[in-house]
């Protein structure tokens, strides 16, 4: 199966107000909408060869706007004053070329994805002649007239239709073709026209990324939509941990033991460090907490040194596409002091994280010898970690 994609571009884009050119053409996330487009297509592994249908007098404006694209499988044909006539010209255009299949393709859908093409691409290897990709319309619909409503329309079998709508090629070119010769010309879709020629439509579920740009709104709503997923995605997220007191010998603290004259009451280690920092690492990728993970009531936790929750709290995060920035740790203790151990602590915890020690920080107050720290029942931490994640959705 060659899939030849035909991409029409010849609008003058009236409804999205024309004062500033032709909508394909508008930047959208720092380039052109038609750009933005027709990249998707270059990008997905099964298109074959691109067929752009520009207006005449966009000659210029299509090669500034996709300038920065490996364009050797693209040609451009010029389009006629209906949509309709527009995909007539670039079927004829790909029925030239290798193709047995086509896409057609609104360039003013410029979200399109992979994941939608293969979806489709699947039917036509499954052998349908038409396919769709549509929504079901989710609002309620009513049919009005001068400012009145007449009547509700029950939105059961109704679908909003989106693009590329995909064909075997012979059978949607004759139907075209036929359409034209019979002065057939208010089609707004392919697959009307499909309908019209008693083809079949099967219908594959679109995407509700894949918005068509009409008005002047759609536009900018794109550009935001485009610059807000160029940010970074960087989160924080807090932790927080008590342990009490009892006499010992000493106390484990962010992975370093400190010989005292107490030590900590807790199922593993009772390291608060570790433990209050582990929460804050999970809680950037919304993982739950550290008793979700290591159950008190599992007796394999027993004893455990808490570097193992640490280390896995980071695995979950780099599981979730995350890059740990930072790792910040306040321990609150009346005592054993913890300034003689921050540089062993700072590099502990940056081993387990695997990143800079710089990264790491270990800050330490005595609670003015008040409340359950000042009278020495127990020792708390706060963390705070900030990772930037890629790869999720908003
Ligand atoms: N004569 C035409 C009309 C439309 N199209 C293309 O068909 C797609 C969908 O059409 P629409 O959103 O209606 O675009 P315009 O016709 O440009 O918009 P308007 O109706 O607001 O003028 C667009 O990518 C548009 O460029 C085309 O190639 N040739
Ligand atoms: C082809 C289309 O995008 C499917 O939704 C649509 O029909 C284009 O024309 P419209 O006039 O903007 O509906």
């Amino acid at each position: 199966m060659d899939i030849g994609i035909v991409i029409v571009a010849a609008g003058r884009g009236e409804r999205a107000g024309s004062a500033e050119g032709p909508k394909q053409y508008r930047r959208i996330g720092g380039s052109a909408v038609i750009a933005h487009t027709l990249k998707a297509f270059l990008d997905w592994s099964k298109a074959g060869p691109i067929v752009v249908v520009i207006h005449p007098d966009d000659k210029l404006l299509f090669e500034e706007a996709v300038s920065g694209l490996a364009t050797e499988r693209v040609s451009t044909v010029t389009g006629g004053a209906t949509r309709q006539q527009s995909v007539l010209a670039g079927l004829q255009a790909v029925a030239a070329l290798d193709a047995t299949h086509v896409m057609i393709h609104d360039g003013a859908r410029p979200f399109v994805d992979r994941v939608l093409l293969d979806r489709i691409a699947a039917r036509l290897e499954a052998g349908d002649e038409a396919v769709l990709p549509a929504l079901p319309v989710t609002d309620t619909l009513k049919r009005g007239t001068q400012g009145r409503v007449i009547e509700t329309i029950s939105r059961e079998e109704l679908y909003a239709a989106q693009t590329p709508q995909s064909f075997r090629l012979a059978t949607i070119l004759e139907a075209h073709e036929r359409a034209a010769a019979q002065s057939r010309v208010d089609f707004t879709d392919d697959c009307a026209i499909a309908e019209w020629a008693a083809v079949a439509v099967a219908i594959v579920e679109g995407s509700p990324d894949n918005v068509k740009l009409t008005v002047r709104r759609d536009i900018t709503m794109a550009d935001e939509r485009l610059s807000a997923a160029a940010l970074p995605d960087v989160r924080t997220g807090n932790g927080y941990d008590v342990h009490q007191l009892e006499p010992g010998d000493g106390v484990t603290l962010c992975g370093v033991f400190i010989p005292h004259d107490q030590r900590l009451k807790g199922h593993s280690d009772a390291d608060v460090g570790l433990h209050a920092l582990t929460d804050a690492l999970l809680a950037t990728c919304g993982a739950g907490d550290i008793g979700d993970h290591f159950p008190p009531s599992d007796p394999q936790w027993k004893g455990a040194p808490s570097k193992i929750f640490l280390a896995r709290a980071a695995e979950i995060v780099r599981e979730n596409g995350g890059t740990i920035m930072n790792a910040d740790v306040s321990l609150i203790a009346e005592a054993p002091k913890i300034g003689p151990h921050r540089q062993t602590m700072r590099e502990t915890m940056a081993e387990i994280l695997g990143i800079a020690t710089e990264r790491c920080s270990v800050k330490a107050t005595t609670n003015e010898q008040i409340g359950f720290v000042g009278r020495r029942e127990g020792i708390a931490a706060i963390a705070t970690a900030t990772v930037v994640y890629s790869g999720r959705g908003s």
